[in-house]
């Protein structure tokens, strides 16, 4: 049987980054290494089974983190905030670790040292771990091209705790649609990418609703995507950590996992 790959799970305590550890503990193809949590997590310290049952049953012998100072590992997957992510890439670097990241709300600098990252080490980054949305994003391309009339909007739909607005998956959509666009807010909910209006809402627990309608002059298409369950975003990162593992540097996206 081929060796397990070595895991550091960034944003263990999350929404996603739970999920992420129980497939990660689940499934005998993986070897869950680390949890990191923010310096002021209340988990910090504490036994990363704590996270799943409160009752203390099965302990992993790890405790939640919040510097990886020496720990090794094959992949690190992140679900976490746009403030550790810099230091998280420089890390992977220096210690020749693989980075699947999906932390959203980042900025240039972040984006541009990802790319630099990327020189050194296998990255990959992407705002929706779903496969289908990454169908959706080259289905808009063609659209885009073979209806130059067409006016585009984007409505996303997320859980209220949410951090960022509009979501990460909205602004990647929009620029498959106009990209070298800079996004500018209009209103509070309202934002402009290029010539794209993409709006946001907030309610409730809903995990990611994503509705791009294209009208023309005799005829309107709508595309949308609803995920019901979060733990399609946990899953479809873990894939993409098996797929990236051995490989060598460079800045992959989920096309390359959809062509194998
Ligand atoms: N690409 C995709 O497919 C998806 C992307 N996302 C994105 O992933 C990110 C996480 O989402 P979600 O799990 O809902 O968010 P949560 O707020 O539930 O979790 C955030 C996690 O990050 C940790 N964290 C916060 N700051 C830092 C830091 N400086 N260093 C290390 N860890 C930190 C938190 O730890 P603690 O609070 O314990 O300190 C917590 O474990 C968001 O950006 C979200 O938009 C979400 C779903 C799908
Ligand atoms: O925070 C979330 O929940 C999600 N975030 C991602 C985004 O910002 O696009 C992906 C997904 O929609 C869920």
């Amino acid at each position: 049987m081929p060796q397990p790959i070595n895991v550091i799970i960034s944003g263990v305590s999350g929404r996603i980054g739970r999920r992420l550890l129980k497939l990660v503990i689940d499934q005998p193809s993986f070897k869950l290494v680390a949890g990191l949590v923010s310096p002021n997590s209340k988990h910090l310290g504490k036994d990363l089974s704590l996270l799943l049952n409160q009752d203390g049953s099965n302990p992993t012998g790890l405790l939640a983190i919040d510097s990886l100072a020496g720990v090794k590992a094959d992949v690190v997957i992140d679900f976490s905030q746009p403030d550790g992510f810099d230091e998280l890439v420089d890390y992977c670097v220096l210690s020749q670790i693989a980075f699947v990241s999906g932390t959203t709300g980042l900025n240039q600098d972040s984006f541009d040292r990802l790319s630099q990252a990327a020189k050194y080490i296998p990255v990959m980054w992407t705002s929706n771990f779903s496969l289908n949305i990454q169908i959706m994003k080259n289905l808009l391309q063609i659209l885009r091209q073979t209806n130059e009339d067409g006016v585009f909007s984007i409505t996303e739909t997320h859980h209220i705790h949410k951090k960022d607005m509009p979501s990460g998956t909205a602004i990647s959509l929009a620029q498959a649609l106009s990209p070298e666009s800079n996004m500018t807010k209009v209103a509070a909910d309202a934002f402009q990418l290029g010539d794209v209006a993409i709006k946001a809402i907030r309610e409730g627990e809903v995990p990611g609703i994503h509705e791009v309608t294209c009208q023309l002059p005799a005829e309107t298409m709508t595309f949308k995507h609803e995920s019901h369950d979060p733990a399609i975003f946990a899953q479809g990162a873990l894939n993409a950590a098996a797929w990236i593992h051995g490989k060598t540097s460079g800045y992959y996206d989920l096309n390359s996992v959809l062509m194998g």
